[in-house]
């Protein structure tokens, strides 16, 4: 077994405390208490510290310190998060820390689940400060757009850190997976050969060279660092022992090397779940989202190739949850799905819904939808993505929900 002779162990931090991130240091911490010969016990988790005041309806509700509190504090206390997954109890070797560098310091694997908007910041800061030998996992859905080109947020994550990231996403409904009830997720974790234990060979595969950057047509520019190989005290981040991290009973990992195809399905996916809150919000029933859905999955398809022609296999839209099946459910129960839905029934804009009825949880397809769309049109391809296009024009009000059949309706 490779883990023999290993003397440390993986420490873990969860870059993130929202709805998701709160429920993937649930499974993470069971898990490092499953396997405490590959991970350390205590499983830090970053929490955006603000104030919350508990409400009459939590079972933590006490009347005599009813005060707005720190959520770190009230996590830390009472082990729930009782501002963006209440009523669930996260196991105590979760530690809530408002101290990002802290949270990070002497971790060898960084697990991050922060909506992407966040990400550059976050990163920016912890630039220079982790384990220069560091892995990380992306559980966040979205793109970077910069006038340089299109990034993974598992490119972002991976060049401004210097460090390998890989991603992880599927059909996964947070408060589901939450409540121990079944479903299943895609790993992506393909580190370049000199992670193994020997030392860097001269000429090895950098970062830039291997994996950080998509080749295709949008390069964005690359710090081509080194990527420092694991050292030999640590168990190996073998694929083994990666899915060892994540897989639970209730929540089971299938593991791949497609980087770019896990995060591109969990990122465009979104801007889909819109269209089908549309139409639904209209009342025209489920043929009209089957129809949406299918156009919109062959535009996910189209861009990976078009766009990361060297890294997407077509057949990870396909046969695995960050596909076709994550589609599926966001159309079905997703927040994107549900506000764009709510939006065009109470006749508000779906950026008015997500302040109102979201309680701080952030919409990811709205700016995807836009910076899709920015980067599009720099290609000049708007027309060829017109499902993404027409969502990008919904929110614009420059077209209407009515519009989609016609819009989408391809072109003689
Ligand atoms: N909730 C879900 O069912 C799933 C979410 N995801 C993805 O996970 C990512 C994170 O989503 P959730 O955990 O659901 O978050 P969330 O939408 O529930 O909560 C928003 C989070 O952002 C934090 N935040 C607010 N302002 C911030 C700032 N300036 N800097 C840093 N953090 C700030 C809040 O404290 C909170 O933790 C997203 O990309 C989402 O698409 C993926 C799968 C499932
Ligand atoms: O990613 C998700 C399900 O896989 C959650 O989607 P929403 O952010 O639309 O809730």
């Amino acid at each position: 077994m490779a883990t023999l002779g290993a003397q440390r162990k993986h420490k873990v931090t969860v870059v993130g405390s929202g709805n998701w991130g709160t429920t993937m240091s649930k499974l993470v911490a069971e898990n490092v208490k499953a396997n405490p010969n590959l991970f350390d016990q205590t499983v830090q988790m970053w929490v955006y510290e603000e104030e919350v005041t508990i409400p009459k309806d939590s079972r933590h509700y006490d009347p005599s310190n009813d005060k707005p509190q720190k959520l770190s504090e009230v996590f830390n206390r009472v082990h729930e998060n009782v501002k963006y997954l209440p009523n669930i109890t996260v196991p105590s070797n979760v530690v809530g820390n408002p101290d990002l560098v802290d949270s990070c310091k002497d971790s060898t694997i960084l697990i991050f689940v922060l909506p992407h908007q966040f990400i550059p910041r976050v990163c920016d800061q912890l630039v220079g400060k982790i384990m220069p030998f560091a892995r990380a996992i992306c559980c966040t859905k979205g793109v970077d757009v910069s006038e340089k080109g299109i990034r993974l947020m598992s490119e972002a994550i991976g060049m401004s850190l210097s460090i390998y990231c890989g991603a992880l996403s599927g059909a996964n409904i947070a408060s589901e997976i939450a409540q121990e009830k079944y479903s299943e997720t895609t790993v992506a974790y393909d580190p370049p050969p000199m992670d193994s234990r020997a030392p860097t060979p001269k000429g090895s595969p950098t970062a830039s060279q291997v994996d950080l950057i998509s080749p295709s047509k949008p390069v964005p520019s690359a710090r081509s660092a080194r990527l420092k190989a694991l050292p030999n005290e640590y168990p190996p981040l073998s694929h083994e022992n990666v899915r060892k991290l994540f897989h639970r009973p209730y929540f089971h990992v299938r593991m791949v090397s497609d980087v770019a195809g896990v995060s591109l399905g969990g990122a465009l996916k979104n801007i889909i779940a819109l269209a089908a809150g549309f139409v639904d919000g209209l009342g025209w029933g489920d043929n009209a989202k089957a129809a949406v859905m299918r156009v919109g999955i062959l535009e996910m398809v189209r861009f990976g190739k078009e766009f990361f022609p060297d890294s997407v296999h077509t057949s990870t839209f396909t046969e695995e949850s960050c596909g076709v099946a994550d589609v599926v459910t966001s159309c079905m129960g997703g927040r994107n799905f549900r506000c764009a839905k709510m939006a065009i029934e109470r006749g508000e804009s779906i950026f008015e819904i997500e302040q109102k009825v979201l309680n701080g949880q952030k919409l990811q397809g709205t700016s995807t939808a836009y910076e899709v769309n920015t980067f599009l049109k720099s290609q000049g391809l708007e027309q060829e993505f017109p499902l993404f296009t027409a969502v990008y024009n919904i929110l614009e009000k420059n077209v209407r929900p009515e519009d989609i059949p016609e819009l989408i309706e391809p072109k003689a």
